[in-house]
């Protein structure tokens, strides 16, 4: 893996599927929120350089005390995000320093991701311009009408469910967001984002424990899941 990695970690959502009164990055996992989980993983790996965190507008305060009570102390940056993720991720993109010239863009509702998983992906990355840590989906999917009508089912062994960190060479992440500014395209990830300017997005495969916490359902899960981890830790 380069050398330097520049992180973009995105928190400017309002977890509005969670329904708790509190944004969801800022609920307590062991003792911690969970955004802090995220950025302690991401601060302990020597090829990443530095960290632009990307927040609520009224958070910006609160998270820079965190930065400082946690020592993060490769969080360069923390700014406001916009009203969409991929507004968020732009952001982030402008906030890192110049030095980097990988960037990877990690939710920061997903604590779980293992160091293993983010390397995978930068690897992939370095090797193609732009990859996307992805499970094979296990369910069958179908595509539905408005009416509930099942209108195909795709062949499973195509399709994966993407994650995060996806991980891009910058200029070709830079680009591609501005063209999709100008051009008023949203995505729902960057990999959308980049694919759109025809540039080859590679998959690396990751793990199923790398959880999106969106709903309530997902944190005794959670919970569970770095419990887990953490056993295994101390028993090596
Ligand atoms: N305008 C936004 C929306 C989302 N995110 C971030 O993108 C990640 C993935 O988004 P998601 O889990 O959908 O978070 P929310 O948008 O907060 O959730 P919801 O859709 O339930 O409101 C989260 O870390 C979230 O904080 C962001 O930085 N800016
Ligand atoms: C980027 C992402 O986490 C990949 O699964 C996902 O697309 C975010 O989507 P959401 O609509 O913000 O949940």
């Amino acid at each position: 893996m380069n050398a330097h990695w520049g992180a973009v970690v995105v928190a400017a959502g309002r977890g509005s599927r969670m329904g708790t009164k509190e944004s969801k990055q800022y609920l307590p996992l062991h003792g911690k929120p969970i955004l802090v989980h995220t950025l302690e993983l991401f601060q302990s790996m020597d090829e990443i350089a530095d960290i632009a965190l990307v927040v609520g507008a009224d958070d910006v305060e609160r998270c820079t005390r965190l930065v400082q009570e946690y020592t993060l102390g490769k969080v360069t940056a923390v700014v406001a995000g916009g009203s969409e993720r991929q507004h968020s991720v732009h952001a982030g993109i402008k906030a890192l320093s110049q030095a980097a010239e990988w960037v990877m863009v990690h939710d920061g509702v997903r604590p779980l991701v293992t160091r293993k998983a983010i390397r995978a992906c930068c690897e992939k990355a370095e090797q193609s311009g732009a990859a996307v840590l992805a499970v094979p989906v296990k369910d069958t999917i179908k595509q539905v009408d408005d009416t509930g009508l099942i209108v195909s089912t795709p062949d499973r062994r195509s399709l994966w469910a993407i994650q995060t960190p996806q991980a891009f060479r910058r200029d070709l992440l830079t680009e591609a967001h501005e063209r999709a500014a100008e051009e008023l395209f949203l995505g729902t990830d960057d990999a959308m984002v980049v694919e759109r300017t025809g540039a080859p997005v590679v998959i690396a495969e990751g793990d199923y424990t790398n959880i999106k916490i969106t709903t309530p359902d997902d944190l005794p899960w959670a919970e569970f899941l770095l419990e887990k981890r953490k056993r295994e830790e101390n028993e090596q």
